[in-house]
């Protein structure tokens, strides 16, 4: 009895003006239960038979919900409106596209942040490395056979890729994390490009957005995140050449930095170990040192001459044209932007839109320019001179003459297509109205007698560098270079820098301050020029570490037979270098043969001059013969 008031006064409750004993409606009243009765087709006799079958009002758990999902809703779009003032009115932001650079920078400087590192939502990504990024030794960890004794014979890199540590950065979404006291957050989303690649094809590529706000009205503490997250990529790159090439043909069409891509990054070639004549190398160093000086570019604008440098490098193959290039770049901090004329895809305006994307000062170095196939435009006359074949007079025409004459406009055309860049052309972008200003520009070519006389004339080339064969006392200088362990810094004594002072004679005020590179402004008089460390990745190694190399944890005895250079005493290694370069004819061998020579013998000084007189004859055969492939190695 009590069990069943009960129920009724539930239903009482759920159905208010309702009785279910004597089925009379009272006046109409709204309550949950009607409401959901009303809405949801059903609702009552699943409700009620719920409620007489286990005394369990659903409405309570209904209702529960519907408010619940209700102040979900509402307050999502609340936080939506307050976000969206708060952003537009309280917060700054910088969004980065993943075509700058900057993308990478800051990804790599997150990736190190612990805050993000300690994020729930990362990616992962296999960084690949260049040789010349490896750490140390000790992080690479080949496979080795070894031998009975425990000698390492053979190392395996095969398994490299899948033992590098990946590297975790924030996944796609958003994220939030503080630097240096301020909150920031980041957006990192992927945006489907919809890119014309020309001839009427089409794709949508995948572009990545880096949006990072800050509470407050102005930007400053992202910029100053950016430049630090900048700083702290190059941190580690100080003693790095950047070499960059144009950028593949559909990303270069959008123009700005986006038209260069870096392609590698090699530790900075010192100065010292280019062997050639003090003087020359002296000469470059200070007309470079010169140019680059800010005081220059005022007096060229003062002027009204063009501020550009351009310098040709000319010598047989491997004397040390592309080398003096690098040290060059290693030693005043430039990029190295490299250009192959020779490029099918490379038209002419996009030649003269990869120099206008130039940073401020870089070095563009055209390799093998006499080889990049220029192309003189025909003049009008030779045109007409030039008589067509089938052309012989309109009485012997014959359809073979005119298949001939179709095929051969035929071929033109398709030359004409794929012409590339003109002579004409090319000196426009190196020293046209439009070209780029404060670019060092260096030309190495094998055969200067092939180039054009437009094309090394003052104004395009203003400095140019003879590099020829080893003289005896480069090949000793070699030798020394290959063998030492670390010679000390050599000071470089400038001797009286007449063609630069003759030339600017008006650069007074800062004339005698160093440059933050170390380098000493010339003012006439001779001063001490001692090339900027170029802190190569240092390794220190002793003489007892020298034999060694550690693997998988464990030291073992390097390939080679331990290096002989600790027996060797500085005077003894004078001494054979001396009798070294006695055995070789001077003039006769450029530098990259020597090096390769003394490579194969690397540890062994001793044994390269026992080796080099069987050499130096086989190699004088070969080069007697005209042949090429050599005997003696
Ligand atoms: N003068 C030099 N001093 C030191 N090393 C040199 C010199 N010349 C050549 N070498 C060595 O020889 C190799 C080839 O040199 P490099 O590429 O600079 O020659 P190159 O003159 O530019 O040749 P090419 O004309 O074929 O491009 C490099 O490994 C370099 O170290």
């Amino acid at each position: 009895m009590r069990q069943k008031a009960a129920i009724n006064q539930l239903l009482e409750t759920a159905f208010p003006g309702a009785n279910p004993e004597n089925g009379t409606s009272g006046p109409t009243a709204i309550s949950p239960t009607t409401l959901l009765e009303t809405f949801v087709p059903g609702y009552g006799p699943i409700h009620k038979f719920l409620l007489y079958s286990f005394g369990f009002d659903v409405t309570v758990l209904v209702t529960f919900g519907v408010v619940c999902w209700l102040s979900a809703r509402i307050f999502r779009s609340t936080w939506g409106i307050v976000h969206s003032l708060v952003s537009a009115n309280y917060m700054a932001e910088i969004t980065v596209s993943s075509t700058d650079e900057i993308h990478g920078h800051l990804i790599a400087f997150l990736a190190h942040q612990y805050k993000i590192n300690s994020s729930r939502r990362l990616m992962a990504e296999t960084p690949s490395k260049s040789a010349w990024e490896l750490d140390s030794e000790e992080t690479e960890t080949p496979e080795t056979t070894v031998d009975a004794e425990g000698n390492i014979k053979w190392l395996n890199f095969s398994n490299q890729e899948a033992k590098s540590q990946p590297r975790f950065t924030p996944a796609i979404g958003s994220h939030n994390f503080w630097h240096k006291g301020t909150y920031f957050q980041l957006r990192r989303k992927e945006v489907a490009m919809f890119d014309e690649l020309g001839g009427g094809a089409a794709a949508f590529k995948d572009k990545e957005l880096l949006t990072l706000s800050c509470f407050g009205r102005t930007t400053e503490p992202i910029k100053k995140l950016i430049q630090h997250a900048k700083a702290h990529y190059h941190l580690g790159h100080n003693a790095k050449t950047v070499i960059k090439r144009p950028a593949p043909k559909d990303m270069r069409r959008f123009g700005g930095r986006g038209s260069w891509v870096k392609i590698a990054e090699r530790p900075c070639r010192p100065m010292k170990t280019v062997v050639l004549d003090e003087e020359r190398k002296l000469d470059v160093l200070s007309d470079i040192n010169e140019y680059l000086n800010p005081a220059t570019a005022r007096w060229y604008a003062n002027r009204g001459i063009p501020y550009r440098r351009g310098y040709l490098f000319y010598g047989p193959p491997g004397t040390g044209k592309t080398s003096l290039t690098f040290a060059l770049a290693g030693v005043f901090g430039l990029d190295i932007h490299v250009v192959s004329l020779l490029e099918p895809t490379l038209t002419e305006e996009e030649l003269g839109m990869l120099f206008t994307n130039l940073p401020a000062r870089c070095i563009v170095l055209l390799e093998d320019i006499d080889t990049a196939g220029l192309i003189r435009e025909p003049s009008d006359s030779d045109e007409k001179n030039a008589p067509a074949e089938g052309e012989q007079g309109s009485t012997d025409f014959n359809v073979a003459n005119l298949t001939k004459a179709l095929k051969k406009a035929n071929q033109l055309s398709e030359e004409e297509k794929k012409k590339g860049i003109s002579l004409s052309g090319l000196l426009n972008i190196i020293d046209g109205v439009a070209s780029h200003e404060g670019r060092v520009l260096v030309m190495t070519t094998n055969h200067p007698e092939k180039l054009d006389d437009a094309l090394i004339r003052p104004g395009r080339v203003d400095h140019q560098v003879a590099f020829s064969n080893a003289t005896q006392t480069q090949i000793k200088e070699l030798f020394e270079r290959m063998y030492s362990n670390d010679l000390p810094r050599t000071k470089l004594i400038l001797s009286s820098p007449q063609s630069s002072t003759k030339a600017l004679p008006t650069i007074v005020e800062d004339e005698k301050k160093p440059l933050s590179n170390g380098l000493a402004i010339s003012n006439g008089k001779a001063y001490t020029l001692t090339p900027p460390d170029t802190p190569i990745t240092a390794t220190s190694v002793t003489p007892e570490e020298n034999g060694k190399m550690v693997t998988n944890g464990h030291a073992k005895t390097s390939i080679e037979k331990p290096t002989t250079q600790a027996d060797i005493s500085e005077s003894e290694l004078h001494e054979i270098a001396q009798k070294f370069a006695h055995q070789i004819p001077n003039d006769m061998f450029s530098p990259a043969e020597i090096q390769g020579f003394l490579l194969k013998r690397k540890k062994d000084p001793r044994r390269a001059l026992e080796e080099v007189g069987v050499w130096v004859e086989g190699m004088v055969d070969v080069k007697r013969k005209g042949g090429k492939l050599v005997s003696v190695q």
